[in-house]
């Protein structure tokens, strides 16, 4: 099946799965046509400012009020259980999650590496899945956060109750706080990133002296056309709620929209779209200037989230260092790699891995990238290829789950990658 999308960033867009299945001039009629229910669904507070009042009306074949009650589902791996003790400020990495060795779906296989904060108050959660099964006749939505999804291996088939979407490495999909959805796997087996935002919702940022255009243009997000099930079973349905999850029956699909029309919709977009600045002239610039979405705070020019990409790219810059820089800095950074080699590790950080480096604690590149970056030749520019890193910086710190500080794909060598820094010293030589 041919998906189809409608194009831009929190477009106010309309769309109908049957002709004629959208009220025209209201949206609340005595009776919706095709014998639908009408639904609002409010992803900001009513009288948020125009600028950033988000909300979607759909035209569906039963409410979302439509299932038995909730009990608690015991999940091994995904919650948002952060720690409240003393939590370490060492450098972290670790390796990929194994595969799953058992028939796993995307929701079974979360596993939740870090965060902070929770549902009402900001920050968010860090979160990977490995899995090998679609989820069949299950339904889940997050009442807590807005889910960024950043796939490392295999397709994701997301139907959601605005329609399909179909993500593969180096894309990302963003759904909304309180959608609901099922991920099939097109390619059998999938592994990736999630990114749980707790704060507000993800927005483009703002470009300043760059311009009107540039880094992630509106134009390339996507969101999917109306699309519905009209299937009845014996289903399942699981919400996360304040941080536990919570199971119900349910005797239909709630994917079951058949037109829609608002500006709260899931939406995709391909990372290699993105429109990379750097320095044509000398020193490496912040990471900020890779800056693909981010969640605000209330404090100017502080965000709850910036998700940040280290694309293919050239590097010129004249008696430079290139690669990052040794630094530290007020904010956390988690870091995941899609694809390739990341510029600032020559060994040890692999696709599907992590890495964290939280408030204050040093960090930058390893000894074997900085041997050979002292030693380039600048004549030449560097292109950076085959590559996809990205990184979840929070403004608080990120506190690393006790199941990943413990898991077996720790790599508790990893501070060793700085240890093999000579010491180049010499007070008669400048
Ligand atoms: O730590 C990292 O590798 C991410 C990063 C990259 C960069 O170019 C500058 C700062 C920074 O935190
Ligand atoms: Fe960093």
């Amino acid at each position: 099946m041919n998906l189809k999308y409608l194009s831009g960033f929190g477009n106010e867009f309309a769309t109908e799965a049957l002709p004629g299945a959208l009220p025209e001039g209201r949206n609340s009629p005595q009776r919706c046509p095709y014998g639908l229910y009408n639904e609002q669904l409010s992803g900001t507070a009513f009288t948020a400012p125009r600028h950033s009042n988000r909300r979607t009306w759909m035209y569906r074949i039963r409410p979302a009020a439509m299932h038995g009650p909730f009990s608690e589902l015991a999940h091994p791996s995904f919650h948002n259980d952060f720690g409240h003790g003393p939590v370490t400020p060492d450098q972290l990495r670790w390796n990929p999650l194994p595969m799953p060795s058992v028939p796993t779906d995307w929701l079974d296989g979360l596993y939740t590496m870090a965060g902070n904060g929770g549902a009402g108050w900001g920050g968010l959660g860090v979160h990977l899945y490995a899995a090998n099964k679609d989820m069949d006749g299950r339904y889940f939505y997050d009442a807590d956060g807005e889910l960024l999804i950043v796939p490392q291996q295999g397709r994701l088939r997301i139907a959601t109750e605005l329609g399909t979407l179909e993500i593969e490495p180096q894309e990302i999909a963003i759904i909304p706080r309180g959608i609901r959805f099922s991920v099939s796997l097109p390619d059998g087996s999938a592994r990736g990133y999630v990114c749980e935002n707790f704060g507000a919702m993800f927005k483009l940022p703002d470009l300043g002296p760059i311009g009107s255009n540039g880094l992630a243009n509106p134009r390339d997000f996507l969101t999917p056309v109306a699309a519905y099930e009209d299937r009845e079973g014996q289903f399942e349905l699981v919400g996360k709620f304040q941080g536990s999850l919570w199971r119900a029956d349910i005797g239909h699909s709630p994917l079951d929209v058949v037109a829609w029309h608002g500006n709260y919709a899931p939406s995709k977009y391909d990372l290699r779209r993105f429109n990379t600045i750097g320095s044509i002239s000398y020193d490496h610039p912040d990471p900020s200037i890779f800056l693909v979405l981010h969640s605000p705070s209330d404090s100017e020019g502080v965000s709850n989230i910036d998700f940040v990409i280290f694309p293919p790219r050239w590097l010129v810059a004249q008696d430079t260092f290139r690669p990052p820089w040794f630094h530290r800095n007020i904010a956390s950074e988690f870091m995941g790699l899609v694809h390739g080699a990341y510029d600032a590790k020559a060994e040890g950080f692999v696709p599907g891995g992590s890495s964290l480096h939280n408030c204050m604690s040093g960090h930058g590149p390893d000894a074997a990238t900085f041997e050979k970056a002292t030693t380039a030749d600048l004549s030449k520019p560097d292109v950076i290829k085959d590559t996809m890193a990205f990184m979840f910086e929070s403004r608080n710190v990120i506190r690393p789950t006790a199941q990943a500080l413990a898991g077996g794909h720790r790599q508790r060598d990893y501070q060793a990658c700085w240890q093999g820094l000579g010491k180049h010293f010499d007070p008669s030589r400048r």
